[in-house]
């Protein structure tokens, strides 16, 4: 998976502005924001990347007399991704039910649940809020001989714990080629034989018959772009767990759900990251 790395300078530059540019700019895709002097650094996978609608968010940016600028590199995929694996992931344990480690990780805590993952440069290791809330979803659900599908799999850590819970099939798609491959070997490793890795997104669901649980982390936009094909592949029962957006964007996702036939049930907030379950009612 290819990342840009956006460098946005602000004048002037405090907290509130880092903070407002990092929700919206999460809204179009960006997925890690680190502040730097006079501003930030924001990661964005290449394939998400929309400047036309960063130029908007800059253009229409709702707090007056800001002036933002930006400038893009590259990061090196294999330094980059060294430099993570040797300094940011450590084992997890969620819930104190699952534990989540690399095969380079000797010593972890032991757990119900024991998931290898070895992310290379894909999104999914449980440390994020967003995969951890819906982690700690998939450990309540009752998934045994449930079909389920895992929408933006990334690493496949949700499809992965999904098949550990009892699911019986489960279906993991991603539009990145980068986190299929690393998906399929993150499933051997796990010694997991009912889930099927596809590459590409929403329309790949055409026709496809109703899966009982649906879970897609991706972000605000995608999920209410798609929302209606998940729909279209959901019975009355069949549940939805939606993460990737800021609890602010709730409302906006909960009525497009509603408008769809499903009922919200609960959600989660970790860091102001939220997750949040529906059910079909049609
Ligand atoms: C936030 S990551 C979530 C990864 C993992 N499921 C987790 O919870 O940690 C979002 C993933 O969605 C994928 N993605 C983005 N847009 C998508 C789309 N329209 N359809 C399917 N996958 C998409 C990205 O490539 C990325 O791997």
């Amino acid at each position: 998976m290819k990342y840009f790395e956006v460098t946005f300078t602000a004048q002037p530059c405090n907290e509130i502005i880092t903070d407002v540019l990092s929700g919206l700019t999460a809204d179009i895709g960006f997925e890690s924001f680190v502040e730097c002097e006079n501003g930030m650094k924001a990661y964005v996978q290449q394939s998400q990347f929309d400047e036309e609608a960063l130029k908007q968010v800059i253009e229409n940016f709702p707090i007056p007399d800001t002036i933002i600028t930006y400038s893009i590199t590259e990061p090196e995929d294999k330094n980059w991704n060294e430099e993570w694996e040797k300094n940011f992931f450590q084992p997890i344990v969620i819930d104190n039910r699952c534990v989540i480690h690399s095969t380079f990780h000797k010593d972890y805590p032991k757990a119900e649940y024991d998931i290898v993952i070895n992310p290379q440069m894909a999104f999914g290791t449980g440390h994020h809020e967003t995969t951890s809330s819906i982690l700690g979803e998939l450990l309540e659900a009752d998934l045994k001989g449930k079909s389920v599908l895992d929408m933006g799999c990334g690493t496949s850590i949700l499809a992965i714990l999904a098949s550990m819970r009892g699911a019986e099939k489960v279906t993991a798609i991603d539009i990145d080629d980068w986190c299929v491959n690393n998906s399929r070997d993150n499933i051997a490793l796990n010694g997991i034989s009912n889930i099927t890795v596809e590459l590409g997104d929403a329309s790949l669901l055409k026709g496809h018959e109703p899966f009982d649980v649906i879970i897609a982390n991706i972000n605000r936009n995608i999920l209410l772009q798609d929302m209606p094909a998940y729909a279209a592949c959901m019975k009355k029962g069949s549940e939805l767990y939606i993460s990737g957006f800021y609890t602010q964007d709730i409302p906006v996702l909960r009525e497009k759900a509603e408008s769809l036939g499903m009922e919200y049930v609960h959600h989660r907030e970790k860091h102001n990251w939220a997750a949040v379950k529906f059910i079909m009612k049609k």
